[in-house]
């Protein structure tokens, strides 16, 4: 089969969309999660995705109420990828982890064992993001951006020593002797650096898949240099296809530079709102944009934490044209928006294009659009199946990305419109599998499994002392 495309969903339980846990029917209670999480994973298995992805926040407080609800109390992602390993049986499973706050030996172990109790199908998403409240929450202060990047390359490099300290055929177990190992296949880590320190050996058995899966999710340079030199998947999100393009490029560029023969696979993450027609998914869209709570005066809006960027006012400056106070639910006359700056136009094209309104139109565009679209930045595609599937052909074809990160407005509704209408139409197109080949993540993304670097008989690192 011809290289097909790699699709993750993105778990979010109260959904990826600030306002989707208010939709009608959506779950939007965080004490119901396990179930939600176990329905989600099985639907994304039947749908023969590659991967269930768990993001990290190590943080909490009212303004994400606002922002970001999902993130308020949540599952926390590697206790419930091991969770996910019981009640799944072929879909992979990432977890995130910071590399400024987990601990290197713990993170070791928990995901070699997380991968040996799944088969094989575990992976890690490595972030350095540093919020002053999660700094605050393990100890440290944020760190500039450069030392979080030293800190992640040592950090990466010694988890791979750390997953290798077990050769797979150091557990000779011969009763007659005694002997349960091999002492000469246990090797000591000694990975002393400037940020870590760490000696090994790890008490784990290798990775069912040697190494897992790497994922890295950042933008800047620096960022691409660590995915290049150190990353399996590279979890970034370009403003547009021709940069996407020019990204993907320079990182498989930078990564044979390093002389790594399996290309970083590039993802970006999706929104897509999706129906049977186009006016349905729009319709959704409307609804999601129409319970973003935005400053109308009401009490809501009065609470501290409320968004400053959620006023007619906020409005105003991102259009360039004084809006005075109209009521949000009026349409945005066409001599007004004749006068919007670029940023406004680039707005207004935004709202169009995903609602399918038209300035002056019979379905106008309404402040209230506007205004909510500018709010809740989102990478949203709204459109029928074969529309969202266009979209994604579209920028795995121009060579932008090699998969996507699926996020879901809200549970299930969206989720099962996507599995019931997106992936079909891949499959139809021959862009996405109909059944799993492979039984491991790697497999499923087509990545060859690493030797042990402590292996000499593979070419190894010679002369690593044993443990
Ligand atoms: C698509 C995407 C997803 C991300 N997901 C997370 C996440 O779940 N948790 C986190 O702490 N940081 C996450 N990050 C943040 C990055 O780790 C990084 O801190 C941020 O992009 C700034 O660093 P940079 O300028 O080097 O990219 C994500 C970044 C991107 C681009």
């Amino acid at each position: 089969m011809a290289r097909t495309l790699i699709l993750g969903a993105v778990f979010r339980a109260l959904g990826a969309y600030p306002s989707g846990w208010r939709y009608p029917g959506a779950h939007s209670n965080p004490l119901g999660d396990p179930a939600v999480l176990r329905a989600t994973a099985r639907a994304a298995e039947a749908a023969k995705l590659d991967y269930l992805f768990f993001g990290e926040w190590l943080a909490t407080g009212p303004d994400l109420e606002f922002r970001d609800p999902d993130l308020l109390a949540r599952l926390d992602p590697m206790s419930s990828i091991a969770f996910l390993a019981g009640v799944t049986k072929r879909i992979g499973l990432i977890a995130t982890a910071n590399s400024g706050y987990f601990d290197l030996y713990t993170l070791a172990r928990q995901t070699a064992s997380i991968d040996r109790l799944s088969g094989g199908r575990a992976g890690i998403n490595i972030v350095t993001g540093a919020d002053p409240r999660a700094a605050g929450n393990h100890g440290r202060g944020p760190g500039g951006a450069e030392p979080r990047y030293d800190e992640a390359t040592e950090y990466l490099r010694a988890l791979r020593l750390l997953w290798d300290s077990w050769e797979d055929d150091a557990f000779v177990r011969d009763r007659r002797t005694g002997r349960l190992i091999d002492p000469e296949k246990l090797h000591r880590t000694d990975a002393q650096g400037e940020f870590v320190s760490v000696t090994g050996p790890l008490n784990a058995a290798r990775p069912v898949q040697g190494h897992l899966p790497i994922v890295h999710a950042g933008g800047s340079s620096r960022s691409r240099r660590l995915a290049a030199e150190l990353a399996d998947l590279a979890l970034v999100a370009q403003p547009s296809l021709r940069e996407a393009v020019a990204y993907r490029s320079e990182l498989i560029a930078q990564s044979r530079a390093y002389g790594r023969t399996d290309d970083p696979r590039v993802i970006t993450p999706i929104l897509p709102v999706v129906a049977e027609t186009t006016r349905e998914a729009q319709e959704v869209f409307d609804d999601l944009l129409r319970l973003v709570p935005l400053d109308d005066g009401s009490p809501l809006a009065q609470s501290a934490d409320f968004p400053a960027n959620r006023s007619i006012r906020a409005l105003s400056s991102v259009v360039g044209v004084p809006l005075g106070s109209p009521d949000l639910d009026d349409d945005v006359p066409l001599r007004v928006a004749r006068r919007f700056a670029d940023g406004g136009q680039r707005l207004l094209e935004l709202v169009e294009r995903r609602t399918g309104r038209r300035l002056g139109g019979e379905r106008p565009v309404t402040y209230r659009q506007l205004l909510a679209t500018h709010a809740v930045p989102a990478a949203a595609v709204v459109g029928s199946g074969a529309e969202v599937a266009d979209h994604l052909q579209e920028w795995f074809e121009a060579g932008a990305v090699d998969g996507f990160n699926v996020l879901t407005p809200f549970l299930n509704g969206q989720f099962s419109a996507f599995t019931g209408l997106v992936v079909p139409e891949l499959q139809r197109r021959g862009l996405f599998r109909t059944e799993y080949e492979g039984r491991t993540l790697r497999e499923h993304l087509g990545l060859s499994t690493p030797a042990n670097l402590h292996d000499s008989a593979a070419g190894g690192a010679a002369g690593r002392r044993r443990a």
